[in-house]
């Protein structure tokens, strides 16, 4: 029996040196390939390919076993299970599994992560592969089973295994002890053997220990990698149990998605078929009707046809009748006639019946190849009758829509129609009004030619009684003017008798000269003048008051207005100032100028200002700073055809505004000569004269006027004695005197009774320059200004007795200037 099993165990293992070797190499081997679990005997085979060698000690024992060994060399029993129990502790039985588990659990663990990286990947599952998800799980369950199974029975088959090797190594070793007990005693030489194999068989016993703790180790290694592949294992489980659950999740929502789409779809093509089903009705009824039309009509056409065929068909078969009858007939007769000799005559009566019959059916085929054309013309027919009812039912939706277009045209037309005619009764009305507002608007002009022509005449009338009255106030007039108190100036006693607009007195009271009767110190010393307007008197209400000879400097009468008085009176006051004569005597001009425009008239202005200074001319429009006003020679020359007189070298300013004459009168007052005397703080000692220069053109009438307006600024008028002026003052004081001495000498003698009387106008610069304003054709008027000061009064009375004199001057009538 030991031999039996020898045998087998050397018929596996070939040589005791290669035995460990093919088993480590079997394993790498088995990591390398993965072999499938049904070849777990080969491994089984392979893995327990190391016992080989123990059974080859065996075997080699046996070989060198004696036939018979001595008793005595027979090793106590004690002795041989002394080391026994030794290599059992440390070979245990544990030791046996870690040679298969290693294969084993890396196949499994290698099939386990091919499974997971399988599964792993979710895109490449199909959505609906939940048999293969099965199919993965139930491979994953069965590999874990077969796993658990694999190493169960290799775990018991290397137990068994190395139970078998040691019960062999120690029955060996008992064998060896026997015999070399038994041999020990009968020479050294087999004591020499038997030691030596003894030390073969320890050596052997200490490789197999050393290739025990190898595999040991090898067994917890495969221990660990086992741990770690189950927990991969179970990883791989719990992912597998989550990509089920979200697989199943998706494709729960996936088929609640394809079941919302399905409901959706549904409602869709429900909604889709419903319509569909509406028009398909409504095609149905339409083409019902159509069809039934066509059909009637197709009917009626095949009742027609069918009759006609009928028609046909019995003419033909009464005819085939007719000729059958009579043929049948010509048989019967020809049969009866030549009976049975006729046979060829019927063959040929019946060829000729069949010729008959032949010719009738020739007849018939056109018949029916003209019913097949019916048919075809009728089915053409209809279906031009269905294109034509489309375009029927087209051209009638189009012809409603034009119907409809052209009625809204109609009422629109029918609408601007009726404006047409309401817009040509307007304009009728209109034109009919504008026939009546034209003749009224020819009367009017017509009228208002009248008007004219009358206005004109008032105008030349009004002129006329104008200048009348002025010459009845006379030509020369004095209007006497007192100027307020001013500060502490102490009033003289003037009483202003006749107030009101007829105010023309003024009494003077001086002390100690009145009566000694009355006991009146005071002397009164009464004036009476044109106009007396006292210090409460305003320049308006003056200019009022000259206003008249203003228009007769429009009218083309020369006029002439000075103010006369000592300094301080209010000479430049009344006429340059702001509200003085000067700019009211221009904004009138230039009013009455615009009023006089729808009459015809158009008036040109030009304006000049000069200073007489020591009886020399000063152009007060250039500047003091001009070297040339000095030099300039300002010579006075006289037109007596014209009656005009001009100042060589005087610049002349077109006044066309109110700005203009306010620069003239800044640039006057800028430029006029003022000098410091005892009299006054500043007072002018020149005279000024401002010439306007008035030129009028009347369109409708061809009248032409010119006329120059003087308004004079004269020099101071007070005494010598009073002024005390000495040196230039006294020449200037003297040259002043002599010029208003002139002036009455002119008056005085423009007030002559005599015509022809000599005028000396020629005696001073001043009345060189006005013999054309003074006198004559000119109107004159002379403001005399007088102080309320008592300080002043004895020069109050000289002006008002000089006044006085030009008062009672009396100028022959004005000469109006016009061409
Ligand atoms: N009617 C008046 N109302 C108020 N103030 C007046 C009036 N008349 C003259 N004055 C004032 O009296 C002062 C002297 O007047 P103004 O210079 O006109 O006198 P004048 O006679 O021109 O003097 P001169 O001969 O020196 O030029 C000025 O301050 C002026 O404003």
């Amino acid at each position: 029996m030991e031999e039996n099993r020898s045998t087998g165990l050397q018929s596996r293992i070939p040589t005791p040196t290669k035995s460990l070797s093919p088993a480590r190499n079997g394993i790498k081997e088995f990591n390398s390939h993965i072999p499938p679990p049904s070849v777990k005997t080969n491994l089984s085979s392979r893995i327990l390919k190391p016992r080989a060698s123990l059974s080859t000690l065996n075997n080699e024992a046996n070989l060198i076993k004696p036939t018979k060994l001595p008793s005595k060399m027979a090793p106590p029993a004690s002795a041989g299970r002394t080391s026994l129990p030794a290599m059992k502790t440390r070979v245990p039985a544990s030791s046996g599994r870690s040679n298969v588990s290693r294969p084993m659990g890396s196949s499994m663990y290698k099939r386990s992560v091919s499974a997971s990286s399988h599964l792993q990947k979710p895109a490449s599952v199909p959505p609906t592969s939940r048999s293969s998800m099965d199919e993965t799980k139930s491979f994953s369950d069965e590999s874990m089973t077969t796993y658990s199974d694999d190493r169960a029975e290799l775990s018991s088959s290397v137990d068994n295994s190395t139970e078998a090797r040691l019960r062999s190594i120690e029955l060996a070793y008992a064998n060896l002890s026997e015999k070399v007990l038994q041999t020990s005693t009968q020479s050294p030489d087999v004591k020499d053997f038997f030691s030596q194999r003894t030390q073969m068989l320890e050596e052997s016993l200490q490789n197999e220990r050393n290739r025990s703790l190898s595999l040991q180790n090898d067994y917890s290694t495969l221990l660990r990698e086992v741990a770690e592949h189950e927990a991969n294992q179970i990883f791989s489980k719990k992912q597998i149990e989550n990509l089920k659950e979200a697989l199943e999740g998706a494709e729960r929502e996936h088929h609640r998605q394809i079941e919302d789409m399905e409901v959706n779809h549904a409602r869709v093509l429900e909604n889709e078929c419903y319509l569909y089903q509406q028009k398909q009705q409504e095609q149905e009824l339409f083409y019902s009707e159509e069809h039934n039309n066509l059909q009637l009509q197709s009917k009626q056409r095949m009742e027609e046809i069918e009759n006609h065929y009928e028609q046909l068909m019995k003419n033909v078969s009464a005819e085939h009748e007719t000729m059958v009858k009579n043929v049948t007939e010509e048989k019967d007769a020809f049969i009866k006639k030549v009976q049975e000799g006729a046979s060829l005559a019927l063959k040929k009566t019946t060829e000729k019946h069949e010729v008959a019959i032949k010719e009738l059916e020739a007849r018939i085929k056109p018949l029916e190849e003209s019913r097949d054309n019916l048919a075809s013309e009728l089915e053409q027919t209809q279906n031009s009758l269905k294109l034509q009812k489309e375009t029927s039912t087209f051209l009638q939706a189009n012809l409603d829509e034009r119907s409809t277009a052209l009625l809204n045209s109609e009422s629109r037309c029918r609408s601007l129609e009726n404006t047409v005619v309401e817009l040509e009764q307007k304009n009728q009305n209109l034109q009919n009004r504008l026939s009546e507002v034209e003749s009224l608007l020819d009367a009017s002009n017509s009228d208002k030619q009248t008007l004219i022509n009358k206005l004109l005449k008032e105008e030349s009338m009004r002129r006329k009684l104008h200048n009348t009255i002025q010459e009845l106030k006379g030509n020369i007039r004095v209007f006497c003017r007192v100027r307020p108190c001013m500060g502490d100036e102490k009033p003289a006693e003037i009483n202003y008798p006749g107030q009101g607009e007829e105010a023309n007195e003024i009494e003077v009271l001086t002390e100690g000269t009145g009566s000694s009767l009355t006991g009146n110190s005071l002397k009164k010393y009464p004036f009476k003048f044109d106009r007396v307007f006292a210090p409460d008197i305003n320049n308006e209400e003056i200019f009022e008051e000259i206003s008249q000879l203003i228009q007769s400097a429009m009218d083309g009468y020369n006029v002439c207005i000075f103010a006369y008085g000592q300094t301080g009176s209010g000479k430049t006051y009344t006429m340059s100032s702001p509200t003085g004569m000067i700019p009211c005597a221009v904004q009138m001009i230039y009013n009455r100028a615009f009023g006089l425009r729808e009459r015809g008239w158009e008036y040109r202005m030009e304006g000049q200002f000069l200073e007489i200074y020591n009886e020399s001319i000063k152009d007060l429009l250039v500047s003091n700073s001009n070297d040339d006003n000095d030099k300039k020679k300002y010579e006075i020359y006289h037109d007596a055809k014209e009656g005009k007189t001009w100042v060589t070298n005087l610049a002349r300013e077109p006044l066309e505004n109110s700005e203009q004459v306010s620069w003239l009168l800044e640039q006057s007052a800028k430029n006029r000569f003022v000098a410091a005397t005892n009299a006054n703080e500043h007072s002018s000692r020149s005279h000024s004269v401002f010439m306007l220069h008035i030129q009028g053109i009347n369109h409708l009438t061809g009248e032409r006027c010119h006329s120059t307006l003087n308004l004079i600024d004269l020099a101071g008028s007070e005494r010598l004695s009073h002024s005390q002026s000495t040196g230039d003052r006294l020449k200037e004081t003297q040259a002043i005197n002599k010029s208003l001495s002139c002036l009455g000498d002119v008056i005085h003698a423009l007030g002559g009774e005599k015509e022809g009387t000599y005028v000396p106008y020629r005696n001073s610069k001043l009345t060189n320059l006005l013999q054309h304003s003074l006198g004559g054709n000119s109107k004159t008027l002379m403001f005399v200004n007088v102080s309320p000061v008592q300080q002043h009064v004895s020069e109050t009375l000289c002006s008002l007795r000089f006044a006085t004199k030009v008062n009672n001057t009396h100028i022959g009538t004005a000469r109006r200037v016009m061409k």
